[in-house]
């Protein structure tokens, strides 16, 4: 089933299969995953580690090729385009790596860093890219005259990861895919970061995927929420929303998985127990099943669909708690 998020939306993943061969295996990456993302909307997009969100992003930017369905950006198949029309709606999509320091060239500078974009795009006039490059590093909080010609190795990451942002804002995208944007980061930056983002989505207009495997990051950003297991989604919902009423057992748990502050609060469950299944061999049926304390018999044999379980929300469950 389609997820109507707007009427145009500006991204939208129609039934997205990515898969990987390793050793002769297939890995099932990212299985059948439909999504719409509105203009002006942050999509948060959850889940444990390897469930698929990295490559969902990558099969999106066209990094990874997917076996089969669509990307529509704007309308535009971006998994029939090839050369030069691929290249120019890339730049209107932009990727933030979740390691702002390893994603640096270490032995060039700050200015040429986040001045290749420009260049690899054909803007030929140097003071052009000067100006350019300067008012993007201004608008992410950085002194273009003092950090232009340093070197990485010279910032913190929370600097690296400004640098990181500033370089994919220059040239003017739409759509910017953060990926763990803030988990490499110490604990004590990230709310800047996040409201660093918060400020360049208004202020550049952007569209966000918002990927995090942090559910109390992602309800902090995001407009609305898709949860990912297995390389499936299994919910997708207004984020306050979703939060407050989950109707798949999974964002169940994983909500109430968040730490609280409090530290004689503990969480009444942890997340689900053991380990997720292998991807080479997901369960029959719902991938969950095997974890889930509310599977039966139907579980096992058909694989539920995405289905309205309130307004805006949708949850791919039998036997969902709402
Ligand atoms: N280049 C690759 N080659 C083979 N398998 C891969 C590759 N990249 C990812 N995988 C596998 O695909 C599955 C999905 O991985 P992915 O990185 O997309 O998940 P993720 O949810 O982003 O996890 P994490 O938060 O740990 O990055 C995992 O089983 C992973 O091991």
């Amino acid at each position: 089933m389609m997820l109507q998020a707007a009427p145009d939306p500006l991204m939208k993943v129609e039934n997205l299969v990515v898969e990987y061969s390793v050793g002769g295996k297939t890995i099932h990456a990212v299985s059948d995953v439909s999504l719409e993302i509105a203009r002006g909307e942050t999509l948060g997009l959850v889940g444990e580690s390897g469930c698929g969100k990295s490559t969902l992003g990558r099969a999106v930017l066209q990094l990874r090729q997917a076996v089969s369905g669509k990307v529509l950006f704007d309308g535009h198949d971006l998994t029939t385009l090839k050369g030069e029309p691929l290249r120019k709606m890339r730049r209107r999509v932009q990727l933030i790596f979740q390691d702002p320091i390893a994603s640096l060239n270490p032995r060039r500078r700050i200015g040429d860093i986040v001045a290749e974009p420009l260049v690899i795009a054909g803007v030929k006039d140097p003071e052009e890219r000067r100006r350019r490059v300067s008012d993007v590093l201004s608008a992410v909080g950085l002194d273009p005259a003092l950090v232009s010609g340093r070197l990485p190795h010279e910032f913190s990451g929370g600097q690296c990861q400004r640098i990181c942002i500033a370089r994919s804002l220059v040239l003017n995208p739409e759509f910017v895919i953060c990926d763990e944007p803030v988990s490499a980061l110490d604990v004590s930056i990230r709310a800047q970061i996040l409201n660093l983002l918060e400020e360049m989505k208004a202020r550049y207009g952007l569209t966000l995927l918002f990927i995090a495997h942090d559910l109390a990051v992602v309800k902090a950003v995001s407009d609305r929420v898709a949860v990912m297991y297995l390389g499936r989604l299994c919910e997708v919902g207004p984020s306050e929303q979703l939060f407050a009423r989950p109707a798949h057992p999974y964002t169940a748990l994983l909500i109430e998985a968040i730490p609280v502050p409090d530290p004689d609060v503990r969480p009444t469950q942890s997340v689900p127990v053991g380990e997720p299944p292998s991807p080479i061999a997901p369960p029959s049926g719902c991938r969950f099943r095997t974890r889930c304390p509310r599977a039966d018999a139907r579980c096992a044999s058909e694989v539920p669909e995405l289905r309205v379980v309130a307004p805006g929300q949708f949850a791919a469950c039998h036997h969902p708690l709402i």
